[in-house]
């Protein structure tokens, strides 16, 4: 029996830790990635099927979603990790922003899941499932990040959508993340004052957002869901 799962966005972090995790418990993993970083060897290595795609450019998005189809007959999953996240006071004009903003977490989720909604229909197993990657900031808003809140929203209301249109076989759900892991350039200041934005006042970890799919997966009764790993924030 394939046990197929697409991963977007494996090149670094959660999206690099997720796939080494699902190929360790003997998935096989089909990964997206924009730079090819060194490490994506180390996916390669261990079995993972790899496709470069931009997911700015509707032509390349074209050629992934053809190969997939060429090359796969079922998938257990498609996890929508890849994401860009963009400031309104990005060196972009504001309507580029936006396009970005909607093309990453909305536009090529949406044309994934529906070109590939027969693979996960013909998965052999009981259920298939399909996972937003999404932002506490989805239902919080953002003043700096307004249109990649925006977007993470639209993610989220398609959860509601696609889970009702693909029951009973293919489970649909979202998680919510808050503060998973800095980034390096992220100063002490920064860190602090993201910190105290929870009531659980540290860094989740990307295992948290790992734990989450790994239940999610093995769900068969969830779905329509958004699980939220926000340390409280919705508290302070
Ligand atoms: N880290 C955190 O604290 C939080 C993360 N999240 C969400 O969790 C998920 C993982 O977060 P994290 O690992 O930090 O994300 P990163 O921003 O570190 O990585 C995102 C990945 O998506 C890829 N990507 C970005 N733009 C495109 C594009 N146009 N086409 C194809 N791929 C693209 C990036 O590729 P490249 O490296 O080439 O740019 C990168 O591999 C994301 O959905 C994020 O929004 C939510 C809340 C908190
Ligand atoms: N694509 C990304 N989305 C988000 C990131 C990130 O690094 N890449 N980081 C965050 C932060 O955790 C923010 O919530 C607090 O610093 C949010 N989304």
């Amino acid at each position: 029996m394939t046990n197929n799962v697409l991963i977007t966005g494996v090149g670094k972090r959660l999206g690099f830790v997720l796939a080494k995790h699902l190929l360790a418990n003997k998935v096989n993993v089909i990964g997206t990635y924009r730079t090819d970083y060194a490490q994506l060897d180390e996916l390669r290595d261990a079995g993972a099927v790899l496709y470069q795609c931009d997911f700015y450019q509707q032509a390349s998005v074209d050629e992934l979603i053809e190969t997939i189809l060429q090359h796969y007959s079922s998938l257990a999953g498609i996890v929508h990790n890849a994401s860009d996240w963009l400031p309104d006071n990005a060196d972009l004009p504001h309507s580029e922003i936006m396009q970005r903003m909607m093309a990453v977490h909305v536009s090529v989720p949406y044309q994934l899941n529906l070109a590939l909604a027969n693979l996960l229909q013909a998965n052999a197993s009981e259920c298939s499932d399909i996972i937003h990657i999404s932002d506490y900031v989805a239902e919080k808003g953002s003043k700096k990040h307004i249109a990649y809140a925006a977007s993470k929203a639209a993610m989220n209301n398609m959860t509601l959508s696609f889970a009702t249109l693909l029951a009973p076989k293919i489970k649909v759900n979202s998680i919510s993340p808050a503060l998973l892991k800095f980034n390096p350039d992220d100063d002490d200041a920064y860190q602090q004052k993201a910190l105290s934005k929870g009531l659980i006042q540290t860094q989740a970890g990307f295992e948290e957002v790992i734990k989450a799919i790994d239940f999610i997966r093995s769900s068969r009764f969830m779905t329509g869901r958004n699980l939220h790993l926000d340390g409280g924030r919705h508290l302070k």
